[in-house]
């Protein structure tokens, strides 16, 4: 008989999974009250951070155990103190704040899909009534404009790196599902003789539009409201930006697309895709891999696509050639297509 050779199964990790959505709920309440933010303003005994959140002082100090537990807090003996990752993206005194991000992340759409995931799984795409998160108009693209530019400065500025490195000069963009806008503005800002047009539906392009104005670009900018299947594009363009678009459809619609875009370009134009792009093994890095949840609960048929895949998609579309830009420890990477 074989003998067990190291320790037997731990059920931490069932249990992990099990309550991950008990952490949910910490960050979530501590955001809500600003926790984060009365701690870096010195707030530092629970009774102190509950008299400054408005909250009773046995919640404050049972949120903020947990939360030194999950390694956001810090604890000396009764005073609370913030991580660097607490203090640099959780307190509402840092421009790099990310917690408006909740008001996306955590919204009723995006929780209901999660929530039905048994069906969306049973189904193979989401249980949220009239195609998810994809119907005309749907008010969480407007929520997520507005919670999660913050959160994509930095991917927008290496997008537009990317893209300057290859097409310098006087350029015309487009950015395709614009939502903030922040993709396709810093492209304009980095490039002063580029002009922009941001497509997507008419109530999440004030959101852009408003952007625009507050950088000062608003004299390069123009917009197109409505669907990327249907709406009239103009153009020719040089630039074309396809930000966190693609994954929300299967490839035969990607690929309806992409031959779209493609009557819009220039023939020494680019196409830039910004995505999450998994590996071949569609496990790794796990942040680009653990995307296709959020498709699968949000969608009737999106996916993390590998870089095979889009680069068979637009060929498929006529296009000849693609090449996959990564960012260091970052989920996200360019594909550069050229039709
Ligand atoms: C995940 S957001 C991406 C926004 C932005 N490009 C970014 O990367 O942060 C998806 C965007 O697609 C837009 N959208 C959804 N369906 C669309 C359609 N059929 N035509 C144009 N835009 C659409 C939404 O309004 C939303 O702004």
């Amino acid at each position: 008989m074989e003998t067990p050779v190291g320790p037997p199964p731990s059920p931490f990790l069932v249990f992990e999974a099990i309550n991950a959505y008990h952490r949910t709920a910490a960050i979530k309440a501590a955001i809500e009250l600003q926790v984060f933010t009365a701690i870096d303003n010195g707030r530092r005994s629970a009774a102190e951070i509950a008299a400054a959140c408005g909250a009773a002082e046995r919640g404050v100090r049972i949120i903020c155990d947990n939360l030194v537990v999950y390694g956001l807090l810090t604890k000396d003996g009764t005073q609370y103190g913030l991580t660097a990752t607490a203090k640099t993206f959780l307190s509402g005194n840092s421009p790099a704040y990310m917690g408006g991000a909740i008001q996306f992340l955590l919204s009723p759409t995006i929780m209901l899909g999660f929530d039905r995931m048994t069906e969306a799984v049973r189904r193979g795409g989401t249980a949220i009534p009239e195609s998810g998160t994809l119907a005309p108009e749907h008010n969480v693209w407007v929520d997520f404009a507005r919670a999660m530019a913050p959160m994509m400065m930095m991917p927008a500025q290496q997008l537009a790196e990317t893209v300057l490195k290859v097409k310098p000069g006087p350029i015309a963009v487009l950015d395709i599902a614009a939502g903030h806008g922040l993709y396709g503005l810093a492209v304009c800002k980095a490039n002063p003789a580029s002009r922009l047009t941001a497509l997507d539906w008419a109530n999440v392009l004030e959101v852009a539009t408003e952007n625009a104005a507050k950088i000062g670009l608003a004299d390069r900018f123009t917009t197109i409201a409505g669907s990327a299947f249907d709406a009239p594009l103009g153009g020719p363009y040089d630039v074309i930006l396809l930000p966190n678009f693609l994954h929300h459809f299967d490839p035969p619609t990607c690929v309806a697309l992409a031959k779209r875009l493609k009557s819009a370009l220039n023939p020494d134009g680019v196409v830039a895709t910004m995505e999450f792009v998994p590996n071949d093994d569609r496990v790794s890095p796990p942040g680009a891999a653990t995307f296709s949840l959020v498709m699968l609960a949000s969608t009737p048929s999106g996916d993390a696509y590998t870089f095979k895949e889009y680069e068979q998609m637009f060929a498929d579309a006529g296009y000849s050639s693609s090449e996959l830009h990564r960012f260091e420890g970052a989920p996200h990477a360019v594909v550069l297509t050229r039709p």
